[in-house]
């Protein structure tokens, strides 16, 4: 490690660097934390914490996450993630090119050890510029510059595959499903208007009230209700991580629980409780990955848009297989989903 940390949780990682950009004075913190598969990608995160410490933590959780959704995803590549701790220190435009080279500079010094992308608070404009200041360590840089866009879309066909892929399993094919969908943004609007279309019968909450027109417009039924507590055949977060706590997942009310959303548990403990209640829960690592899937298919491997949605719907066998194994081992699809991580981090094709 190029930095000693007093974090146990940090000790797995290759390297972790944590620097005061020279540019912007910001706190950047960079984490690979496997490169065993190939170069380690996840994305920026651009936002504020009370104390560096948990920004700390979060740049490692969520690169440790990255190496188990690349490896899942069948990526040659391991997990990273950065974190720009100040998310007012990129308001004005000229600030934010400081900060980007500062990041730039950090990422150059691993020596490609470590990809970025967009992630909360940042955007394939910023890829772009991270992507020609170091050499093209940035991906999913906008169409208009040969990147792969928005990731959204492939994101939501991820999703979906991993829906149907799951609710097969636990209700069997063609079973008429009400669904929840937690926040009614890029993608969770996408999977909601999608299923809507299919016949199922959806509904939606956003903290933004001003999406309720468009969601019933597209037949939803909208709610300002908790969601979580509500009944559905199947729940999808699809607003922020951390949705499920250990109390939260001893009521919730759903029996298959599948989004888009980044680390939906707020420990590991809370899978256990999900599984002892009877509610499946496909692990974020899974479903959330058609979005990385698109971008590296596209910008570094050069596969067709066919191919990629192939490798994106693949997604679904991934999901059959995580839960036969939990189903036929009695474990979680949290430790199904680990394993299998574990065994396509040691035979990931290019
Ligand atoms: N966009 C992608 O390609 C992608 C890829 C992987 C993972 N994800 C994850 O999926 C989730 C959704 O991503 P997105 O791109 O649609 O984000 P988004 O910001 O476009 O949409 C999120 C929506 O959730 C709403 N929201 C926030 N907190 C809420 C709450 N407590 N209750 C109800 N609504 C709430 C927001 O108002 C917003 O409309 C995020 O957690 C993101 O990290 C996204």
């Amino acid at each position: 490690m190029s930095r000693s940390d007093s974090s146990p949780d940090a000790l797995d990682h290759e390297q972790l660097r944590v620097v005061r950009g020279r540019r912007s004075g910001v706190v950047i913190a960079v984490a690979v934390h496997s490169t065993q598969a190939g170069p380690a990608i996840g994305g920026c995160r651009i936002t504020s914490y009370s104390h560096w410490r948990d920004g700390l933590d979060d740049v490692v959780r969520l690169s440790r996450a990255m190496t188990e959704k690349a490896a899942l995803a069948g990526l040659p590549h391991g997990g990273g993630k950065s974190v720009i701790m100040d998310a007012d220190a990129v308001l004005d435009e000229r600030d934010r090119l400081l900060v980007l080279e500062d990041l730039a500079e950090v990422i150059t010094s691993l020596d490609g050890a470590y990809l970025t992308g967009p992630d909360i608070g940042s955007t394939p404009e910023d890829m772009e510029i991270i992507h020609g200041l170091t050499g093209g360590l940035a991906f999913c840089r906008p169409e208009s510059g040969g990147g792969s866009g928005n990731s959204s879309t492939a994101t939501a066909r991820g999703v979906l595959a991993a829906l149907d892929a799951a609710a097969d399993h636990v209700f069997g094919t063609g079973a008429d499903l009400r669904v929840g969908v937690i926040g009614y943004g890029s993608v969770g609007r996408l999977v909601a208007d999608e299923l809507a279309a299919r016949g199922c019968a959806v509904t939606t909450g956003d903290l933004d009230g001003s999406r309720r027109a468009v969601a019933e417009a597209a037949g939803l039924t909208w709610s300002t209700e908790d969601l979580l507590g509500e009944e559905f055949d199947v729940l999808v977060p699809a607003a922020v991580g951390g949705l499920l706590s250990e109390e939260r997942a001893r009521t919730c009310r759903a029996r298959l629980i599948v989004g888009p959303a980044n680390n939906q548990l707020t420990h590991d403990g809370v899978g256990s409780t999900l599984h002892e209640r009877g509610v499946t829960w496909v692990p974020d690592v899974v479903a959330s990955a058609g979005g990385i899937i698109h971008a590296v298919c596209r910008e570094e491997l050069g596969l067709t848009e066919e191919e990629t949605t192939r490798r994106i719907t693949a997604i679904g066998a991934t999901v059959t297989e995580i839960l036969t194994d939990a189903r036929e081992s009695g474990t979680t699809p949290q430790t199904a989903a680990r394993d299998l991580a574990a065994r396509r981090r040691t035979a990931v094709p290019a």
